[in-house]
Order: C-alpha cells, then structure tokens, then sequence
C-alpha cells in the first residue's frame, strides 16, 4: 500500500500573527510523497509555496477552516492537527461514517515524524452510539488501537468546536473504548474532562500480578531486567503501571531516568498481557506531582493524559497525595481531581490547533 501524501496547512489562529505562511517539500520517497505547504488564510495576504525545490508566491484565495474541511475529493484526507501539552494528534472528521478512512498501516505512515505528517496517533470523530453524540476512536503511531486518549478528547472536543462551528462553552457525551467520556470546553478554551472511574480490579487493568490490596495491585514489586521496582496498576480504560521508584530505593528523579531504555521493558513485560504505557514519578508536595511516561504503541510522549490520571489514583492510594493534584507533565501541566463523591477523574488541561492538512491516500 502506498500513500502519497500532500499537506496544505493553515497556521493556527494565535500563531498567524507570528509564523510566517510559508510551504516546502519535506519529503519524497516511492512510498510516501508528502508535500507540506503553509496557507495564511488572512484575505489578501501573500502566500508562499515550495514546490520541488522553487519557491513561488500566490495570493491567498478564499479559503477558510470550513471550506477546507468540506473538500471531498476522492482519496484525498483533510485532517487537522492538535495537540495536547505537546501530544499531539492527527484529527479526522469522520462523521460520515464508522469505518475509520485511513487503514492502521496508513495511520503509521501519516505519524512518521521524518516521512509523514510526525504525530502520537491518529483520532477519528465519528457518529455517536448508544445516544451519545460522537464516538471516538484512536490509533496509536505504531498502529495499534487503545481504548482511550486523555490528551487526544480534549483534542477531540476542541476539533467539534471548530468543525461544528461552536463558540464557548461546550460539553459533549463520546463514546470511547473506555466507555462514555464527557468533555467541556471552558469559556478560557481550556477543556475539562470527565473521565470515568478507574479500574483496579488486576484482571481488568489488565496485569498478571497478584491483587495485593483487595483485587487491587498497589505498590506491588515488579522486577524489570533485574531492578525491583514498586508499581500500582490502574486502567483507565487502558492499562497503566505506575511506579514512585525502585523498591527500597530513594524517591525517584525523574529527570534522571533512561526513558527510552527502561521503558519498553516495562511495555512489553509479561505481566502486561496487552503491554502497558508506564508513569514514573516524582512527588513534589502532597498535591504536585512530575512524571515522564513511556506510552505504550508511541514510546516517550511530551504529556499523557489517561497517565496523569492513573498516576493520581495511585498517588492516593498509595498514600502520598491528596486526591487533587497538579501534575507536570514533559509538555506542560494538567490538573487531576479525583472526586470522592462519584469516585470520577476530572481532568482540566489545554488543547491547541496547529495546523489543517490533507494527504493524498493511494494503495
Ligand atoms: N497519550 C494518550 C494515551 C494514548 C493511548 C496510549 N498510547 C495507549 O496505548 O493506551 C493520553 O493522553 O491519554
């Protein structure tokens, strides 16, 4: 399968003012073309285009955010690009339909940060189920499908918004893999999510470890390449393994830590039946946390949001944090309140656009 790729991209509102519209080649091999141009949608301004290596200028026509969407050519994908505290994501409105419009392969392609669009997954928007008014679904950049995305629905619920032409605030009812999840646009653009409760039950995270706090596994030791290092599983939806540092050993410094070889240890260790994305974290106080994260099917991330809030579930259960936390994140950070009332994670963070694109999809 082959996917030729073109990218028209539109600089995201609060950016227009400072990058100038520009476009070049930024790649081209038999398996994937991909050209990226940069449009200023400000009526009248000069707009430049690179194309095999010249330069020319053009006028910027009437293009606008919607009428780009609305394009339907055949075997061309408009997406548009967000990101989450620097997780960023491929949005795809697909409204239309339940079938995702790009295969997993090609979603692989589209997220090669050298030869494609560069991107931690791919989201769809699709036709809600069960009475909700969207659902979500993702693919991760190594092509594989998870359940849920923190960063990517406050992605999710922001693209609605422009889609839909929302202004304000805004909540939506998505179903997701982890079940129904509820974003609400601020009035400051900010999106605070409701994310459901945890689950700790060993068998549903799901993790081969023995339940050591009731079903739960609470810093529980895992040996990994021969450290014993203490963990606490929680799914939100998907699996995480949360670990404040070896057993024994000091609080952990997170900005030590060798994420890219420690971590796909801990993703493909035989205790994670369906791998795992795993939180290493430093506690700063009793309400502010610091973690990095390997995710599972994208490596190391700028932030991850499912992972913020398991990690704050684990927190508390282990004893270390109140339920209402500040946690940074690589990216920036979020706020985490685990509600004792309805046991529901609440999660408050930003969602930004970056930019509209298309590819060229061809088998
Ligand atoms: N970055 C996301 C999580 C995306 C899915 C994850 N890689 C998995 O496979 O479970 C987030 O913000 O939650």
């Amino acid at each position: 399968m082959e996917i030729a790729a073109t990218s028209t991209v539109t600089v995201a509102p609060q950016l227009r003012r400072y990058s100038p519209a520009f476009s070049r080649t930024i790649g081209s091999l038999p398996s994937l073309r991909f050209n990226l141009s940069r449009r200023n949608f400000s009526a009248g301004s000069p707009t430049l285009r690179v194309s095999a290596g010249s330069i020319s200028a053009f006028a910027a026509d009437k293009i606008s955010p919607e009428s780009f969407l609305d394009k339907r050519e055949s075997g061309v994908l408009h997406f548009v690009k967000y990101h989450g505290l620097g997780n960023d994501f491929i949005l795809v409105d697909n409204r239309d339909s339940s079938e995702p419009k790009i295969t997993q392969e090609q979603a692989v392609k589209l997220c090669d940060r050298n030869f494609g669009v560069g991107a931690d997954g791919v989201i769809f928007a699709m036709p809600g189920i069960n009475g909700t008014d969207y659902t979500m679904r993702i693919f991760n950049s190594d092509g594989s499908e998870p359940e849920m995305c923190g960063n990517g629905v406050r992605c999710f619920a922001r693209f609605i918004a422009e889609i839909e032409n929302l202004q304000g605030k805004h909540s939506f009812t998505i179903h997701t893999g982890a079940g129904l999840i509820i974003p609400e646009i601020q009035d400051d653009g900010q999106v605070k999510v409701d994310m459901g409760e945890p689950i700790l039950r060993a068998e549903d995270v799901p993790t081969r470890l023995a339940g050591n706090k009731g079903e739960s596994v609470v810093a529980a030791e895992l040996v990994v390449d021969g450290v014993s290092w203490n963990v606490t599983c929680v799914s939100m939806g998907n699996p995480h393994c949360i670990t404040f540092g070896t057993t024994g050993g000091q609080n952990l410094r997170v900005d030590d830590l060798k994420l890219s070889e420690i971590g796909p240890k801990f993703e493909h260790h035989e205790m994670f039946p369906a791998r795992t994305n795993t939180e290493f974290v430093e506690v700063l106080s009793r309400s502010h946390l610091k973690m990095r994260v390997w995710e599972r099917g994208a490596g190391a991330t700028l932030a991850c949001g499912t992972g913020a809030c398991a990690l704050v579930v684990a927190a508390v259960l282990e004893g270390r944090t109140d339920r209402k936390c500040t946690v940074d994140l690589p990216g920036g950070p979020l706020e985490i309140e685990w509600k004792e009332e309805d046991n529901h994670i609440y999660m408050t963070g930003p969602a930004d656009l970056v930019f509209y694109g298309s590819a060229l999809l061809s088998l």
